[in-house]
């Protein structure tokens, strides 16, 4: 990567399926090896096809996806609609074989002011470490990313914790986009610290993740949760800090949702203040958000705002290609980024489990209609366990007790696939067959069918 001038108690085994592989679909659609020859600071756009993997693999120089490097001959398979970009510095050779449902090369990129900002914040990560000065007035890299939808932000939020992994630091990222979650299912506000490069197929570590359960994918549904849980995190990452010169030092970098006006905007001034934003980045056009922020935060002491170019390279998904994409998501975290892994299928008694609903929402969103469901929002409810709760995506909570649901993380999330009234039991599957850290489930309005 080249230098340019610089700008002035965790997911336990439910966490998921680990590392895999898979040739699977790639045959159906027969092969089609291909070469591609980048030039210098440029990169291939690639999705891939809807119902077959592609496969890649590094001929010659060196590239990239989304800050991660690849390793040079090794063949890497990407699971169907898997959107990215194949990125170089100098110039490389890499081969396909498969299908894609798109394929452009652009020289085009926002790349160098992108490593711009990696490059001043590794400088104030620097000049951190070598400061005398005391905990509260180091100031060490906060970085938010905020814009509208599909404008690149969990993209630039992988490429500036990669670059800064691969200089040795250990950034926290932090995601606060129930709507397209990076780091586990949707519905779920998480930071996990990124001590190597974020894996370009499988995605980032859960190991030692913390999770705490929303269980919805979007914020109207209980505005007030969604601050608690913000809140709940930024406070937890303190504590971290607190302790570890070492993630203090490297910062973080948050995610956040592609609303930005109205509560949406409210959303990000909050997360903003709570998480002691140093650098707020706002990519595309936004001439309109740029003011607001500069506006909000004229009185917030070393906050900066920056405004960068959106890559022409971000697709563009529909709400249909969202829904897909969230599936997708509940699907990987059951059965492995490329579909080769088995979740689990186990019964409990009802007495066994007790399931609880924060706040008051309706449970299918077909249903909310433009209802606000404010009061007693932050209330703990005891769910009676019957057949609405098929389908339902239940996050297994460490709460020893209810009114902890909140306070909580959670160790991972069970899908309900039976619920026999007659022998009063449920069929769930799970990633992992360990026991429950408690008894207590959370259920929001998340669903999956599996298909
Ligand atoms: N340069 C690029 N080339 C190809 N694909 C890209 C590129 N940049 C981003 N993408 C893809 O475009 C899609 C949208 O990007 P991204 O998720 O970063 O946007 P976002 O602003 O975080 O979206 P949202 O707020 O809606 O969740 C993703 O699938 C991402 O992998």
């Amino acid at each position: 990567m080249p230098v340019c001038d610089p700008l002035e108690t965790k997911m336990s085994s439910f966490s998921g399926p680990s590392m895999m592989n898979s040739d699977a679909a790639a045959t159906e659609f027969g092969h089609q090896i291909r070469r591609v020859t980048l030039e210098k600071q440029s990169e291939i756009r690639i999705q891939v096809h809807p119902f077959s993997p592609l496969k890649l693999r590094v001929l010659d120089g060196l590239v990239e996806i989304f800050g991660s490097e690849l390793p040079p001959e090794v063949w890497l398979t990407f699971p169907p609609r898997q959107q990215f970009a194949v990125f170089t510095w100098y110039g490389a050779t890499i081969e396909l074989d498969g299908v894609t449902e798109t394929e452009e090369t652009s020289t085009e990129t926002p790349m160098v002011s992108y490593l711009n900002v990696h490059n001043s914040l590794q400088v104030q990560r620097h000049r951190v470490v070598s400061s005398t000065s005391n905990y509260v007035s180091s100031q060490w890299p906060r970085v938010i990313i905020v814009g509208d939808t599909d404008s690149g932000k969990s993209t630039l939020a992988k490429m500036l914790l990669n670059w800064a992994a691969k200089d040795g630091f250990k950034p926290t990222f932090v995601d606060l986009n129930i709507g397209q979650s990076s780091i586990t299912i949707p519905g779920t506000i998480a930071a996990t610290s990124i001590k190597m490069h974020v894996d370009s197929v499988h995605g980032f570590p859960l190991d030692n993740a913390i999770v705490h359960y929303f269980g919805h994918t979007t914020p109207t549904n209980n505005l007030r949760l969604y601050k608690a849980l913000v809140e709940k995190l930024a406070r937890e990452l303190e504590e971290v800090f607190a302790r570890s010169a070492e993630s203090r030092h490297s910062g973080m970098v948050i995610d956040t949702m592609g609303w930005t006006n109205g509560p949406g905007y409210e959303l990000l001034i909050h997360a903003i203040r709570k998480f002691n934003a140093s650098l707020v980045i706002v990519l595309g056009q936004e001439t309109d958000l740029v003011n607001d922020l500069n506006n909000s935060l004229k009185f917030k002491k070393n906050v900066r705002i920056l405004n960068l170019d959106k890559s022409t390279g971000v697709f563009f998904r529909g709400s249909d290609y969202r829904k897909t994409l969230r599936n997708n998501n509940i699907k990987k975290y059951f059965h492995g980024a490329t579909n080769d892994l088995t979740a689990y299928t186990k019964t409990a008694k009802f007495s066994d489990v007790k399931v609880y609903r924060i706040g008051d929402f309706p449970e299918s969103r077909s249903r909310s209609a433009q209802r606000t469901y404010n009061d007693d929002a932050l209330k703990i409810t005891s769910v009676e366990i019957g057949e609405h709760l098929l389908n339902k995506v239940l996050a297994i909570s460490y709460a020893k007790e209810p009114n902890q649901i909140i306070s909580s993380i959670v160790a991972g999330f069970v899908c309900i696939k039976d619920v026999d009234i007659g022998k009063e039991r449920i069929t769930y599957i799970s990633p992992s067959a360990a026991e429950f850290p408690s008894n207590i489930l959370v259920m929001g309005t998340l669903t999956w069918l599996e298909t």
